[in-house]
């Protein structure tokens, strides 16, 4: 317990230190419209940067494209984690953001998802911290107030499956190496149930049962089937259909949509409001085997 709380407080003090503030218990509310101060000339595009993440805002539209660019396979360390919670947490605080495309700049790979060296030989306060960023991750972005598209432009299992699903929207590359899914189950891990309600949040019950318990990565087509993914589209088509897809959610008052999206997603509050026991590092290392 006492590891479980020098964790938040490390993770904590990363995120002080970026000047963001944290944590946030509330959704807030944003303008309906991108706004600009008054008396300035508008800055059309605002981008910033660290070693995972590429982040540009074009204040015009209020839409801000978010690039994973960690190499090889974008797996979510807690560096990763923490850099993506700051950067959301940057655009969430910027008057000018409205809507919010995830995607990969690094081919053929979304995410990896959980970076597996991050679980293994490592201390009881490192796993704490670790999974704290996880569930802080999660937790953001599911209840995050912006529209939330992601443009799936690679493979995309387990936690990278995750990312995808926190958003509001899922369009994916076709391409026959993709595949998406939680595969958890393949390499003897169980998925949380926070994953696991996420997932049967957007393919039924039946689907989940069948693909959590095989661990099954799908293909684009059957994720698409299954209501994994919400469309499908050609590489080349991938930008134009989320900025479109965009368009159409952000044609919304603002705050009647976010209301909708916070009363749909309200179980996220459980978790945040008690974040569940770090998993044990024998868990770790008996399931890992390191
Ligand atoms: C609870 C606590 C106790 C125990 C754990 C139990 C539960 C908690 C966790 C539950 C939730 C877990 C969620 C997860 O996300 S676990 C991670 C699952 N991820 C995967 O299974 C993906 C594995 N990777 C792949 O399938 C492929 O790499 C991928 C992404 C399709 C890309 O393929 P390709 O382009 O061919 O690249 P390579 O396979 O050659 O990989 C290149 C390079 O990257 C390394 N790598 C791949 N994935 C990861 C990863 N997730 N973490 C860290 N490193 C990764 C890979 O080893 C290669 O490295 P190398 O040095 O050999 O070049």
């Amino acid at each position: 317990m006492a590891a479980v709380a020098a964790a938040a407080g490390t993770f904590a003090r990363r995120m002080a230190r970026s000047g963001v503030l944290f944590p946030r218990s509330s959704p807030q509310v944003w303008p309906q419209a991108a706004r600009q101060p008054p008396g300035l000339l508008p800055a059309q595009r605002r981008a910033f940067s660290n070693n995972k993440i590429l982040v540009e805002l074009d204040t015009s539209s209020g839409v801000a494209t978010m690039k994973f660019k960690s190499p090889p396979v974008n797996s979510l360390s807690l560096d990763f984690l923490t850099e993506f919670c700051i950067s959301l947490e940057k655009l969430e605080n910027d008057r000018a953001c409205r809507g919010l495309i995830i995607t990969s700049a690094i081919p053929r790979v979304f995410s990896s998802g959980l970076d597996i060296t991050e679980m293994c030989g490592k201390s009881t306060e490192h796993y704490a911290e670790f999974w704290r960023a996880v569930q802080e991750m999660w937790i953001r972005l599911y209840g995050s107030n912006l529209v939330t598209v992601a443009a799936i432009n690679g493979s995309s299992p387990a936690g990278g499956c995750l990312i995808a699903l926190s958003c509001d929207y899922r369009i994916m590359v076709e391409n026959p190496k993709y595949v998406i899914g939680l595969n958890e189950a393949q390499l003897g891990i169980v998925a949380p149930f926070w994953f696991k309600d996420t997932f049967v949040n957007a393919v039924g019950h039946r689907a989940a049962e069948r693909s959590l318990q095989l661990g099954l990565l799908h293909s684009v087509p059957e994720a698409h089937r299954m209501g994994l993914v919400d469309e499908v589209v050609p590489e080349e088509k991938l930008q134009e259909k989320a900025v479109a897809v965009m368009a159409q959610w952000l044609a919304l008052p603002d705050h009647a949509r976010q209301l909708t999206k916070s009363m749909m997603r309200k179980t996220f509050r459980t978790l945040s409001s008690s974040h569940p026991k770090t998993p044990s590092r024998s868990h770790f290392q008996r399931t890992w085997r390191c």
